[in-house]
């Protein structure tokens, strides 16, 4: 509920303008029952003036126009609570925990964050707003202006409130056992759907999609099937509700008649009053349904809010180069109870050239997690010349220091966009930073040059093609430390050897840090580290291991045999 009081906070001026119109509404539409029933006494009576008929004209005018006013702070509101609530999910995504990050699938988590935004807007807007500025204080007005015509037909409608109470208390037990299971089978529907958009490569080629959309036809099955019960006790509900409403319209109809203590006016504004009191209670019924539903979604999306953060981004000390050594020191990281690094020692000289070899799983992307400090150590400690990373503030040391993946992060903008973000740099510059990674032909190609859009993920473009796009942004970063984790796993080996040469020869000064498993690529390298089950089994230059560490040296027949 926090979050939601803090988005309302945010908001206050809407809100307060928004519960303040609300309830003149409520009480507006009350007073003009009432003052009918007083028009039509005078009608009757003949001692009706001008002056009664404007005033009840003026009151009706100002209920339209409150009404088309209240839509401003209602629809910004509406929307505002929702985008907010999406806002504060991206904020999150910026702080959080890089290993929290990787324990949620990211596919659920854009769904968590969906569903939760609209939880979130249904717990607030729908149902808190509407209780507080329409349902509350319809029920106390009407009761009010009740009371004012007949208090023995106030207490009737209270007898009847404890009637509607126990009848809709069953109903709504019901109804939310199948809205719950409506809402389970469409985040059924919605992972399949997900699933099958993101992987349908991997669904054709192993003929997924036909299972999957049998499981996506029978979840829809269900879904129909408890839509229509839903509706149909719906409406029996508002049948039942609207039976018992007639039964206390005709009551005091009888009542008046037979006691003849009320006018034809007091009946009249009677009626419409018990509509004002009455309605409420069917509609606070149905949204209190959908409130419960709305809070287990909204909880779920808080669970995401409150996991930890990675305190370390903005706290530390700051740093502004780093033309330092690195060490690592009894290095220990486990994940959950699996021991991936234990007591590990490493040194890296600044300006080094090191590569990071080793069978799959031994390690290697971990230790890079580790110096890029995405994961913290369990154990031991990172140093950087004087710095322990433990200590440094991340977003000065991310100045400092570049990553590349295998994936080549290529997001939905243009060329000029994903080389250089927003640097203003000249295109003659990054024409030649293109060139250094053989992509000119490919740029020569492009009928918009520069500003043609790439699409999600760089879809536009081969893999070899992302991986030297990634690789061109080196020619415009300031990072004394460059990581590369299989930055060139996508080329061939010809153009991983062009592009490699020029890249080590614009890091010159640099310490590069490199993950490769085609270990020609790394030939040249002065210090290549040699993992196996997160231990260092040797290091020094390529071609003393090959001669002295039997080890690398099947790495190196199996690599150059792939
Ligand atoms: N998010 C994770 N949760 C649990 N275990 C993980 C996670 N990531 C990696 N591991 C495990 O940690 C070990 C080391 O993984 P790591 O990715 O560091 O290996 P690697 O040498 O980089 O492998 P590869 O060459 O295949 O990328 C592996 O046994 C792996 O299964």
């Amino acid at each position: 509920m926090n979050y939601l009081v803090e988005i309302a906070k945010k908001n206050k001026f809407l809100v307060c303008i928004y519960l303040l119109s609300g309830i003149l509404i409520a009480f507006l539409s009350n007073f003009s029952a009432n003052y009918f029933q007083r028009l039509i006494d005078k009608f009757n009576d003949g001692s009706l003036a001008v002056s009664n008929i404007i005033i009840y004209g003026f009151v009706l005018a100002i209920v339209c126009v409150l009404d088309y006013l209240d839509e401003y702070p209602g629809r910004s509101l509406e929307h505002g609570i929702y985008i907010d609530l999406k806002l504060k999910a991206l904020n999150k995504i910026s702080r959080i925990d890089y290993q929290v990050y990787q324990s949620m699938g990211t596919g659920k988590l854009v769904q968590k964050i969906e569903n939760g935004a609209s939880a979130g807007k249904g717990v607030l807007f729908d149902f808190l707003f509407c209780l507080f500025r329409q349902l509350c204080p319809s029920i106390l007005f009407s009761m009010i202006f009740i009371y004012s015509i007949n208090k023995k037909v106030m207490l009737i409608i209270l007898i009847g409130y404890i009637a509607v109470f126990f009848i809709t208390n069953l109903l709504l037990k019901v109804l939310y056992q199948i809205k719950e299971r409506i809402l389970s089978n469409e985040e059924m529907m919605n992972h399949i759907l997900v699933r099958g958009f993101m992987e349908m490569v991997v669904f054709r080629i192993n003929k997924r999609f036909k299972h999957e959309i049998e499981k996506a036809e029978l979840a829809k099955k269900e879904i129909v099937n408890s839509k229509v019960k839903m509706t149909l006790i719906h409406e029996a509900f508002f049948a039942i509700f609207a039976l018992l409403v007639i039964v206390i319209k005709i009551f005091i109809i009888a009542y008046g008649w037979v006691t003849k203590s009320l006018s034809i006016g007091a009946i009249i504004a009677l009626i419409t009053l018990i509509d004002n009191a009455y309605t409420p209670i069917a509609i606070f019924n149905v949204l209190f349904v959908q409130y419960k539903l709305d809070r287990t979604a909204f909880k779920r999306y808080t669970d995401f809010l409150d996991s930890e953060n990675d305190e370390q981004l903005d706290k530390g000390e700051k740093i502004t180069s780093l033309k330092a050594d690195i060490s690592c020191t009894g290095l220990k990281f486990l994940y959950d109870n699996r021991v991936v690094l234990d007591n590990f020692d490493l040194n890296i000289r600044h300006g080094e050239n090191v590569a990071l070899v080793g069978e799959s799983g031994s390690g290697k992307s971990t230790l890079i997690k580790l110096l890029s400090g995405l994961l913290k150590p369990q154990g031991g400690k990172i140093s950087i010349g004087t710095y322990e990373l433990n200590n440094i503030d991340l977003n000065s040391y991310y100045d400092c220091i570049t990553y590349i993946t295998q994936e080549s992060p290529i997001f939905d903008g243009t060329l000029r966009e994903n080389l250089v973000f927003d640097k203003n740099v000249e295109d003659y510059e990054i024409i030649k930073a293109l060139e250094q990674v053989e992509l000119l032909d490919l740029y020569n190609k492009l009928e918009n040059g520069l500003d043609t859009e790439l699409g999600e993920r760089g879809t536009a473009l081969s893999g070899g093609e992302r991986q030297r796009l990634a690789l061109a942004r080196l020619w415009f970063s300031q990072a004394n430390i460059i990581i590369l984790d299989e930055a060139t796993s996508a080329m061939d080996n010809i153009t991983e050897e062009i592009v490699m040469n020029r890249v080590m020869d614009l890091l010159r000064t640099q310490t590069v840090i490199v993950i490769a498993h085609r270990l020609n690529s790394i030939r040249k390298f002065e210090h290549i580290v040699v993992l196996r089950e997160g231990r260092i089994v040797g290091q020094d230059s390529f071609n003393k291991l090959l001669e002295n560490n039997a080890y690398f040296k099947d790495l190196y027949y199996a690599s150059t045999r792939d």
